[in-house]
């Protein structure tokens, strides 16, 4: 089963609440929460998660490309936040390790995120703990950059991870995913795929979704 999570950073800020009405037939939403320091753009923040939570029944994915990110687990679980993902290279292991037990004791699930950089055998401490682990195939910080084809050895090497250690960990890979990257990363291994300009770019968002399904 594939789940296509919309990313919001390709909408229309000013008409959010049109642009998620039009991705509505997406599982999740893919919430990109940006501060400036651990990547050089600056998104938004718990506010925006607030008013989505209200909005929209979707699952709220919200992916922090924040530093030190455990400051902020329990502001986006109030918010209403489904899922949290935090980046291994965000912090030291024990903050990374503080920020999923934060997440475990507000009940959200919890996810981290790797850089193109780093290698799948940093997933390996935190493997037994997590719901979902993310693989970049950009450089976080923007939409709309080409797919690294070269993530994809890194995405099977996680898969047969996850299928030896917990296969109910879901395996999120996102940047650059259209149709096309989409069969390659699915084949590799991934079952959520996260994609801003294929869907906002695209003339019919809800058609885009499908095809990125592969129906
Ligand atoms: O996290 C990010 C970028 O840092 C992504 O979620 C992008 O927003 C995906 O955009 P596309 O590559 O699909 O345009």
């Amino acid at each position: 089963m594939i789940t296509i999570a919309p990313s919001i950073l390709s909408a229309d800020f000013a008409n959010l609440g049109r642009d998620v009405q039009r991705v509505r037939e997406a599982d999740w939403l893919h919430v990109d929460v940006m501060d400036g320091m651990f990547v050089s753009n600056i998104s938004i923040g718990v506010p925006v998660v607030k008013s989505l939570r209200k909005f929209t029944d979707q699952f709220l994915d919200v992916h922090l490309m924040i530093e030190k990110p455990v400051r902020y687990v329990d502001a986006f679980a109030d918010a209403g936040a489904d899922l949290l993902t935090v980046h291994l290279e965000a912090d030291m292991p024990p903050g990374i390790q503080a920020a999923l037990a934060a997440m475990e004791r507000r009940g959200v699930r919890k996810g981290i995120a790797l850089r193109p950089i780093t290698a799948a055998e940093a997933v390996l401490p935190y493997l037994d703990k997590v719901d979902l682990i993310l693989v970049m195939t950009v450089e976080p910080g923007f939409g709309g950059q080409a797919f690294m084809a070269d993530q994809l050895p890194k995405i099977a090497a996680i898969r047969r991870y996850i299928q030896e250690r917990n296969p109910a960990c879901r395996l999120e890979v996102d940047g650059g995913v259209d149709p096309v990257t989409a069969r390659q990363v699915v084949e590799a291994g991934a079952d959520v795929l996260v994609a801003g300009s294929a869907i906002y770019g695209a003339p019919d968002p809800a058609q885009a979704i499908r095809a990125l399904r592969g129906e």
